[in-house]
């Protein structure tokens, strides 16, 4: 099967350091895993939903481009608005996954529901990140599928139109995302679904959440009163105007420049209420020595002047880790980060790959199982390698703040949850970012 990725160019890029501390009132782009959701909701509705303020990045359009492959009409009327129309779902389609997790996870059990074979694969580090626990579950409720030898990309999945679902059991300790890939098209499956979950915890408690909230916005009747066990009715979803709030993973390494510089970040446009772990972050910055503060205006995170030390569970909030792993390294006292077992299994093995990095610019750095101690050192400048990951460019740019000539080998990986990162980030530094 080939592999229709096009290549990214390699974009290097120095980390500018901050000679001031950072005063920034800035709009960040939407949730990546509120807009994947959304856009397959509306995918197995019955009829049209909007999206309001979507994030337009690599992982949503390789989103909405496996569902349009599969037959959706998704238009992106402007970047405020994108409209979907369900259709009848088809193959034969190729679903390019990228390096996503939502797309490799959400999308095939919705391609079960498709009229004909549907083909996935993605960047070479996704056919590493794991996916056979979601293939077998699917294939117990039905689902044909064939797949790359140790049950990963590439694969198919040959649709016959009807999923019979009923009750899987799985074990979900390596992602979240398989549960909520099993539920969100769930209500489409002849007989529903009963996930069960048998293993070491999951990870990622909010966005099991986050899926279950949305899925009952879209009209399922869901069940997650036990736990471990998610209970999706088989029904009609309605079209529905999502409005999607700004992304808070994306937003971790704007508040820690906060904390580094001592200075003052707000993001406009929070809700009062919101989807997201809001909460766990304003605690683990306060632990770090950051005021966070919501007010009508937006969420504010005002530096004191120093960062402690951290000694924190993150299984529920891994995809903070490596930006907390570098505030870290510029703390004032040792930190251990841990419960983040699951993140080797992510964009790339993000211990393993923090643990070199972060040791390579002068951290005294310990990788256990399941996460890191961190003893901070002067550090020096030097190449950081982001490894295709994000999250990595993320924790590279916020010590580069602090620490002169740290040069990312590439940037660009930052367009799979926000393009606009380097931009955003180097205004923000050269104190413009008011809006
Ligand atoms: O469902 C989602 O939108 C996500 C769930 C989490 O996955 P894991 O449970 O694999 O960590 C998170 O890390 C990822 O970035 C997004
Ligand atoms: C783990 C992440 O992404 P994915 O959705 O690809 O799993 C992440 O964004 O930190």
């Amino acid at each position: 099967m080939a592999n229709l990725t096009v290549t990214r160019l390699r974009e290097p890029w120095t980390a500018p350091t901050a000679t001031e501390p950072v005063d920034a009132t800035l709009r960040l782009p939407g949730s990546k895993s509120l807009t994947a959701r959304a856009l397959v909701l509306s995918a197995v509705a019955d009829g049209p939903s909007t999206l309001r303020r979507p994030l337009r990045a690599r992982d949503t359009e390789l989103m909405a481009g496996g569902l349009r492959a599969m037959g959706a009409h998704v238009s992106i009327v402007d970047d405020e608005r994108w409209l979907l129309r369900p259709r009848p779902l088809q193959g034969p389609a190729h679903v390019d996954v990228g390096l996503s997790g939502t797309v490799m996870r959400f999308v095939p059990p919705v391609a079960g529901l498709a009229e004909g074979p549907v083909t996935f694969d993605g960047d070479p580090q996704a056919r590493t990140r794991p996916l056979g626990p979601l293939l077998g579950a699917l294939r117990s409720i039905g689902v044909r599928i064939d797949a790359a030898p140790g049950d990963g990309l590439p694969l198919t999945v040959r649709g016959t139109g009807r999923v019979t679902g009923g009750e899987v059991v799985i074990d979900a300790s390596a992602s979240s995302q398989f549960v909520s890939g099993l539920l969100l098209g769930a209500a489409r499956f002849t007989r529903g679904i009963v996930v069960r979950h048998e293993g070491p915890p999951v990870p990622s408690a909010p966005h099991l959440r986050m899926t279950v909230r949305m899925l009952r916005a879209a009209g399922a009747a869901v069940d997650d009163s036990v736990p471990d066990v998610w209970t999706v009715e088989p029904g009609r979803l309605s079209g529905h105007a999502w409005h999607i709030e700004p992304d808070l993973s994306g937003a971790v390494p704007f508040f820690a420049a906060a904390l580094v510089t001592g200075g003052s970040v707000t993001l406009l446009g929070w809700p009062r209420s919101s989807l997201q772990p809001v909460d766990t972050l304003r605690t683990l910055l306060q632990r770090m020595g950051g005021e966070v503060t919501l007010g009508t205006d937006g969420l504010t995170v005002r530096g004191t002047g120093v960062i402690h030390g951290l000694d924190a569970d993150l299984s529920e909030v891994s995809e903070f880790t490596p930006v907390l792993a570098a505030l870290a390294a510029l703390a004032d006292a040792p930190s251990r980060l841990h419960g983040v077992a699951h993140i080797r299994g992510h964009e790339t093995d993000r211990l393993a790959a923090l643990a070199r990095e972060l040791d390579a610019l002068g951290a005294d750095v310990t990788e256990s199982a399941d996460g890191l101690e961190i003893r901070p050192r002067p550090l020096r400048g030097g190449t950081f390698e982001t490894y295709a990951d994000h999250r990595m460019a993320h924790a590279a740019a916020v010590l580069g703040l602090a620490v002169p000539g740290i040069r990312l080998d590439d940037v660009s990986c930052t367009s799979k949850t926000m393009p606009e990162f380097p931009a955003l980030w180097s205004t923000m530094v050269a104190g413009g970012g008011h809006r």
